[in-house]
């Protein structure tokens, strides 16, 4: 799908939301978690299904964020029913360089065969990065993805998932992360990564930056909901509307 010009007005309004040089926290690196929702909080029309909300306008300004984050995660179950290029396709018209961020997938179970994927294909044709892959460190790599994977120059990150706490398991993902100097993370789903990093706000402040953009549709009782389990509040807010959609950016809180 080509996208279309960013609104020139998004450039001011995501400006103090982008990831700043000193994180807030020395051990981990600055996370924008971002995703689009319905009007009833719904971020799929039923689950493994992936659903457009997003119009070309804001799906743009997904791709603008993407250039300006060292990395995107997304969670195995948005991989194996999305099969996304996880590439950067937004070109700022006032440089030559084009951004790559790296594909960051969390597949503790190693599902995933990336060698039949979109993502494997898009390297191939030069237009993206091959994936760091986090898997359980107790989980034995096949050998065809592991050759797949090395030749592209992705990797299997091996991290103790099992028998952790979702707290444990992401400070364990994301200092690994910062180790392989990946500064900047965007977060872009799906359901059970949001619904976590937002319920673990009060624990543990993961989240840096929460840009959400709201499309007019209502996907109804079998949609995929954003829901955490407890209540969250947020500061620093701002809204932004569009030909069709807005955007929200805040911080949030860990009041
Ligand atoms: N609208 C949007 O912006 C958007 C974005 C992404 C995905 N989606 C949709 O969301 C759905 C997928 O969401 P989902 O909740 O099924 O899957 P998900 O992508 O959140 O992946 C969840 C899986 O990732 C692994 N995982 C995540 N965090 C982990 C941790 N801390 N430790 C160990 N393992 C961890 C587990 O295997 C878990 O089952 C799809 O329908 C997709 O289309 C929508
Ligand atoms: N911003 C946004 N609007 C949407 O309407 C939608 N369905 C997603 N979903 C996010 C999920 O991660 C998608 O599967 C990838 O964003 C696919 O896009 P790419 O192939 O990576 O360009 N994200």
């Amino acid at each position: 799908m080509s996208l279309i010009p960013l609104p020139p007005s998004l450039i001011p309004f995501l400006k103090d939301y982008l990831p700043q040089p000193l994180s807030s926290c020395p051990h981990r690196p600055f996370i924008t978690l971002t995703y689009a929702q319905s009007l009833d909080s719904k971020i799929a029309s039923k689950p493994g299904q992936q659903t457009k909300i997003s119009h070309l306008e804001t799906k743009t300004m997904t791709h603008y964020l993407r250039s300006k984050h060292d990395a995107i995660l997304v969670g195995i179950g948005t991989v194996l029913a999305d099969d996304p290029k996880l590439n950067c396709r937004y070109h700022d018209p006032g440089s030559d360089v084009i951004s790559s961020p790296r594909p960051i997938i969390i597949d503790p179970h190693h599902k995933w065969k990336y060698s039949k994927s979109q993502l494997y294909k898009i390297h191939e044709s030069n237009q993206g990065l091959s994936p760091f892959i986090i898997i359980d460190e107790s989980i034995s790599i096949d050998p065809v993805e592991l050759e797949a994977l090395d030749h592209h120059g992705g990797k299997f990150i091996p991290l103790p998932l099992f028998n952790k706490s979702k707290s444990e398991s992401w400070e364990s993902i994301l200092s690994s992360l910062l180790q392989l100097n990946l500064k900047s993370i965007m977060i872009e789903g799906g359901a059970m990564i949001i619904n976590d990093l937002l319920s673990l706000q009060h624990d543990k402040k993961f989240i840096d930056s929460l840009i959400i953009t709201i499309g007019p549709v209502f996907l109804g009782s079998e949609g995929v909901t954003v829901h955490p389990h407890t209540n969250v509040e947020l500061d620093n807010i701002n809204w932004w509307s569009g030909i069709q959609d807005s955007i929200l950016c805040a911080n949030v809180s860990t009041k």
